[in-house]
């Protein structure tokens, strides 16, 4: 026989085959050079590979399951989203992608696969009942091995059955890579030492002593809880330093992060919250999760902080009261005289409602830049910081690309030579009232008996058009425009420290917002003012920014903000989840 046929590892079917063929050559009339051709591809290793190949896929087609190769389709698919959405003007494949993987049904798909995948359907069924001797535990028995890097499980003593029994499972440590253990697993021994009885700080110490192979017998927990991971994304409004928690349950356990950053929530104890959650750092896949605090907890211990700086009497950026400085329209307490340009751009509200709102976790999702339909760009700050300035200097870039809406005015008494859409619309005192009554005004004011304001839909016209629209609205406004309807990108331009302020406004002859003529510099006084009104701003709405320009060096304050612009033009951003549903 050949060497193929020699090594053993021939089919037997090729064998039979062979087999037939040498019977036929003795009663068939064909030609020497037909049977030699035929034996010589029945012993070639070519046909034996296909053979090998066929029988492969005809055993697995029979004999197992298919398995999904991933369930994160739609991750992946967002992320191609992230990487090809730079280059979608430089090539045009790119744009194809970016498109394709943007349309809903597509998406609607991948959704479906993982959705499957992970068989993340509904109604769950119960576990099959296993046929189990009733007198006889399940036990397993699962060796890890101890190494510098931490179990990733944490342990408690049931209060019912008065059990060992695992609490939580890190996502991503050592134990929950194993695939082995799970939340609620009672364990019985620990390297061969009953815990019965023992407490987990008990259990603790038998670990700690232990060297090389930890063996864990365990009676499995009934079902498998928190087995899914969930896709929420957050974006934290506070900083948390875990070792200063007093209330975390294990601080080694903890994930220490800072405001602004964007927290992937892998699993989450219940809907609520109540519980801490597991969260890891958005795209950092491959650390361990760690535990950080509930929005509950935490909305608790801001509403304590608060509490405790009303009693001390602090001057409190919380208290309205004991403001200094501040504008209001309702709260004319301020040292100097009210600036009566700014009162027509206020709010009818105060911001004491704003107070409300305890800002801890927003779920966040990303949104995609659409070409042609840009978000509007919308500027806070304390009067007179520069925001006007910042605003004309980029239109001026180009003014067919940046536009600002051109507000509505009511005039009491006649208009002298206006041009009705150049500088105002002109409107009624009844259809001016009617629409602040319905709320269409994301900002209005009265200013010497005239009604002045900016609607919502004169936004929304400029982004229907293909323009960026760029704004500048006090900040109460901002209750208003950070809807869904509109997906503002909000930038804070921050004042620099008072001596900054001082010098760069002096050497630039800035002219002072707060003098009705704008015919001189800005007071001590005045600067003052933009500091105190900036802190409490910061206060009130710092959750709300997406970005915060320090305007000091006027140039450099433009060039970040021209960066700004460019980027909510081209890159895929983090918004509310709410937004993008
Ligand atoms: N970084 C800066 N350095 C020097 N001068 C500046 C700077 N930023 C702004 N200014 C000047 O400060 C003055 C006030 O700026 P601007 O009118 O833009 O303020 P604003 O924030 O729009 O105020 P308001 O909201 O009260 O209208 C202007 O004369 C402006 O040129």
């Amino acid at each position: 026989m050949t060497t193929v046929m020699a090594n053993g590892n021939w089919d037997p079917a090729l064998s039979r085959l062979l087999v037939s063929l040498e019977e036929a050559r003795q009663v068939l009339p064909s030609s020497e050079e037909e049977f030699g051709f035929l034996s010589d591809l029945l012993q070639s290793k070519e046909l034996h590979a296909l053979v090998k190949v066929h029988n492969k896929i005809i055993s697995n087609g029979k004999d197992e399951k298919f398995h999904p190769t991933l369930s994160n389709s739609m991750q992946i698919a967002l992320e191609v989203l992230d990487v090809v959405s730079p280059k979608i003007g430089v090539k045009d494949e790119c744009k194809e992608i970016f498109m394709l993987l943007q349309k809903p049904h597509i998406q609607g798909l991948l959704c479906a696969h993982d959705a499957v995948a992970q068989k993340d359907y509904f109604p769950r069924l119960p576990e099959i009942p296993l046929e189990v001797d009733e007198d006889e535990e399940t036990i397993k028995i699962v060796q890890l091995v101890k190494s510098n890097e931490p179990l990733g499980a944490t342990i408690k003593t049931d209060e019912e059955t008065g059990k060992i029994v695992i609490a939580r499972i890190m996502h991503g440590g050592a134990a929950d890579r194993s695939g082995l253990i799970h939340v609620g697993d009672e364990v019985c021994e620990v390297n061969g030492i009953n815990v019965e009885g023992k407490t987990p700080n008990d259990v603790l110490k038998i670990l700690q002593n232990s060297e090389g192979t930890i063996t864990f017998k365990l009676v499995p927990a009934d079902g498998k809880v928190g087995l899914r991971e969930s896709k929420v994304r957050v974006r934290a409004h506070f900083d948390y330093i875990s070792s200063t928690d007093p209330y975390i349950p294990c601080k080694e356990a903890g994930l220490d992060f800072v405001k602004g950053e964007i927290l992937h929530i892998v699993s989450q104890d219940d809907a609520y919250w109540y519980k801490p959650g597991q969260a890891r750092r958005e795209g950092d896949r491959n650390m361990r999760a760690g535990l950080i605090p509930s929005r509950a907890l935490q909305e608790r211990r801001i509403l304590h902080e608060r509490s405790q700086m009303d009693k001390s009497g602090e001057e409190g950026l919380c208290s309205v009261s004991v403001l200094p400085g501040c504008q209001s329209p309702k709260s004319p307490r301020c040292a100097s005289k009210p600036k009566t340009k700014k009162i027509m751009y206020d709010t009818a509200e105060n911001d004491d409602f704003d107070r409300e709102e305890i800002a801890t976790y927003e779920e966040v999702a990303k949104l995609y830049p659409r070409p042609g339909l840009y978000r509007p760009v919308v500027l806070i700050g304390p009067p007179g910081v520069g925001r006007n300035e910042l605003k004309r200097r980029l239109i001026a870039t180009d003014p067919d690309k940046y536009k600002t809406p051109t507000p509505c005015k009511y005039v009491a008494a006649g208009r002298h030579g206006e041009v009705n859409g150049k500088e105002y619309f002109f409107v009624t005192r009844e259809k001016m009232d009617e629409e602040i009554e319905a709320g269409k005004f994301i900002e209005f004011g009265e200013y010497k008996g005239n009604l002045y304001g900016t609607s919502a839909e004169s936004v929304k016209s400029l982004v229907n058009a293909g323009y960026v629209c760029i704004l500048n609205p006090h900040y109460q406004a901002l209750k208003m425009l950070r809807i869904p309807q509109l997906k503002p990108y909000i930038i804070y331009i921050k004042p620099p420290p008072f001596d900054v302020l001082k010098e760069t406004r002096n050497a630039a002859y800035a002219r002072s917002t707060f003098d009705e003529n704008n015919s001189r510099g800005f007071t001590d006084e005045e600067f003052n003012e933009m500091l105190h009104s900036s802190e409490r701003i910061e206060f009130l709405y710092a959750h709300l920014f997406d970005e915060v320009i320090e305007n000091a060096d006027l140039s450099k304050a433009f060039e970040q903000l021209v960066r700004a612009v460019n980027r909510v033009e081209t890159e895929p951003l983090w918004v509310p989840a709410s937004w993008v549903q």
